[in-house]
């Protein structure tokens, strides 16, 4: 559905050249709901906004439903523009308009006649769960409720690609959960390939199936969410990670921890998929002659299956203890690591 190859984008200041996007190919597939994650200034917004022709890459191509949305230009990109919606962080609504006239105008822009206007913004109401509200203002709305405004515009055109620049950073944590709920479902009823930019796990972990982590203009690791978060292989995906699967103070505790129990291992298990759901910690007791104190664990959904931590304190025989990390190191979607003192 989009490719992206080989796409650079340097900006010209008076301080001398900004390169944003630095040499980047990524593939989307249809349907697919697609995160770039990166802290501010990595890139993010100038890759969206290559996305739909808002800025023309340096160099490299950008195809998007069939469309080289890098190279036309006019008529063309206005009409190739109609088939991909954007939602945006402060919303972009017009304020001296009805929810129901905001909704309405790209439809008016793209001269659909008025009554087949209205039978289309009655169903987008719906479909975003805005009934009542039609005659509201902006104004009068919750944030949550201008994100869906938003959202019901960007779909008033039957686009085949939503794009979301930062669509819920300026949510409260349950608004932004219901917002991202409404996306997956968008995605799977309409069939609509999503491409979202965010600086927050938390909107990767629950959506997105793949994800593309950002760092100065390059994509420096991608891959499915689960994988990510399995392995992560960079230092800044480990950031990433680490946000959702440790509290802060976990680096803190595992530190102390190690010092109050000078014997045994402190171990972290991270589950991936059906493994979350496996009697391990059981196994190992019943198994070997070992002593096992969960310290801390979480476990939380991703669009492909279940993933957690947990950290435990394994205590015994040297011996016993070496037989029950080998068998933990033996089961599948499980990684192991030996926590060890800070040097
Ligand atoms: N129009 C522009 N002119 C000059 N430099 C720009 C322009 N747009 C972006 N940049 C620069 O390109 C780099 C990448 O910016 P971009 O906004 O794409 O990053 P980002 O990851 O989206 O960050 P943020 O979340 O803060 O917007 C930054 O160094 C930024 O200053």
């Amino acid at each position: 559905m989009i490719t992206v190859q080989k796409v650079k984008k340097i900006f010209s200041t008076k301080n001398g050249e900004v390169t944003a996007v630095n040499d980047i190919n990524i593939d989307i597939n249809k349907g697919e709901i697609f995160g770039v994650i990166g802290y501010s200034g990595a890139g993010k917004s100038t890759l969206i906004r290559m996305l739909n022709g808002l800025e023309i890459p340096t160099s490299g191509k950008i195809h998007v439903a069939g469309k080289e949305i890098s190279s036309i230009k006019g008529a063309e990109l206005r009409k190739a523009r109609q088939g991909i919606g954007m939602i945006f962080q402060h919303f972009n609504l017009l304020w001296s308009r009805t929810v129901r006239e905001n909704i309405s105008f790209p439809l008016e822009i793209a001269g659909v006649p008025k009554q087949q206007r209205r039978k289309k913004v009655d169903e987008l109401i719906k479909l975003v769960g805005l009934d009542g509200r039609e005659e509201a203002y902006p104004s009068q709305l919750s944030g949550g409720q201008k994100q869906r405004v938003g959202i019901a515009r960007a779909l008033a055109n039957d686009p085949q690609v939503l794009l979301c620049d930062e669509a819920t950073s300026a949510l409260d944590p349950q608004t932004t959960d219901s917002i991202l709920d409404l996306l997956v479902d968008i995605n799977k009823r309409l069939g609509l390939t999503i491409v979202l930019i965010t600086h927050e796990m938390h909107v990767i972990r629950k959506i997105c199936h793949r994800v593309a982590v950002m760092e100065n203009g390059q994509v420096v690791e991608m891959g499915s969410v689960l994988d990510v978060f399995r392995k992560p292989q960079e230092k800044i995906t480990k950031r990433f990670v680490r946000q959702l699967t440790e509290p802060e103070d976990t680096h803190e505790t595992v530190q102390q921890l190690l010092n109050m129990y000078p014997s045994g291992r402190l171990v972290k298990i991270t589950f991936i998929g059906g493994s979350a759901e496996q009697p391990i910690i059981t196994d190992l007791i019943r198994n070997y002659s070992l002593s096992v104190n969960i310290i801390q664990g979480n476990i939380s959904q991703t669009q492909n299956g279940s993933y957690g931590t947990l950290f435990i304190h394994v205590d015994g025989e040297e011996e016993e203890i070496n037989k029950g990390l080998t068998y933990l190191q033996k089961q599948q979607e499980i990684e192991l690591e030996v926590m060890k003192a800070d040097a």
